[in-house]
């Protein structure tokens, strides 16, 4: 019977409630079987502040595993380099397929969709789900209808829009906090809080 699954990719340094609200929303949406988080492994010139890719890896791991619906893949980081998205969405659709796939994102990631690595392949290869709030204001909307539009015509990219309550936090802002010894409680799960306190994580 063909699977429908969700791919929930990111740096998730760290992984935060934002990013399992938005996979939780969008699987029950779009009626999806399973959401496979794949954290992106460590680029050759490591960005600036990303935590080693197993520590993230270790994080996404424990923050999922209370949901039967996610499962979390490792293939990004065994393959070392930078990983692109085409390459990924790839290699699963050949491991499964008879599968249906869809890429999810946030609406941040909207106006860069086009400059992805070979765009034109992997929009062949799935649709992408993408995450808005409710009562989007209509300037906003606006634009963004324009550049699914525009993606549909330029790629014949499909994008499906999953509206999903807005939790407006982000890693980068999780790690300044931590830098600055502000608490964390409520952003991530409570075992990554600790995790990360324990560790040390962050800090520098
Ligand atoms: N608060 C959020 N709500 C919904 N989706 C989110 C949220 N934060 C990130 N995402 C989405 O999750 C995916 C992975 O994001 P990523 O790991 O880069 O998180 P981030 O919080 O944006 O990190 P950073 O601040 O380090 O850039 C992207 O598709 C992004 O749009
Ligand atoms: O394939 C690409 O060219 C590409 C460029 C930028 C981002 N991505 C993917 O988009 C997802 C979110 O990326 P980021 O940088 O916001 O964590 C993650 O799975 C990245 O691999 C992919």
């Amino acid at each position: 019977m063909t699977k429908r699954y969700g791919i929930m990719g990111g740096s998730f340094n760290p992984i935060h409630m934002g990013h399992l609200m938005m996979s939780e929303y969008v699987r029950v949406e779009l009626d999806l079987d399973e959401i496979i988080f794949i954290p992106t492994g460590n680029p050759p010139h490591k960005q600036k502040g990303l935590l080693d890719a197993r520590d993230r890896l270790d994080m996404v791991k424990m923050a999922i595993r209370d949901n039967p619906h996610f499962s979390v893949s490792d293939m990004e980081i065994r393959r070392r380099g930078i990983s692109y998205s085409v390459d990924t969405v790839q290699a699963l659709k050949k491991a499964y397929p008879q599968d249906e796939f869809y890429f999810l994102i946030g609406l941040d990631i909207l106006p860069d969709l086009r400059g992805w690595e070979r765009f034109d392949e992997l929009a062949k290869e799935l649709e992408f789900a993408l995450a808005i709030r409710p009562g989007f204001d209509s300037m906003n909307k606006e634009k963004m209808v324009w550049e699914i539009n525009t993606l549909k015509e330029q790629f014949q990219a499909e994008i499906v829009v999953v509206e999903t309550p807005l939790y407006e936090i982000s890693s980068t802002d999780i790690r300044r906090r931590i830098r600055e010894g502000k608490s964390i409680r409520y952003l991530v799960k409570e075992e990554i809080r600790q995790r990360i306190q324990e560790n040390g994580y962050y800090k520098g």
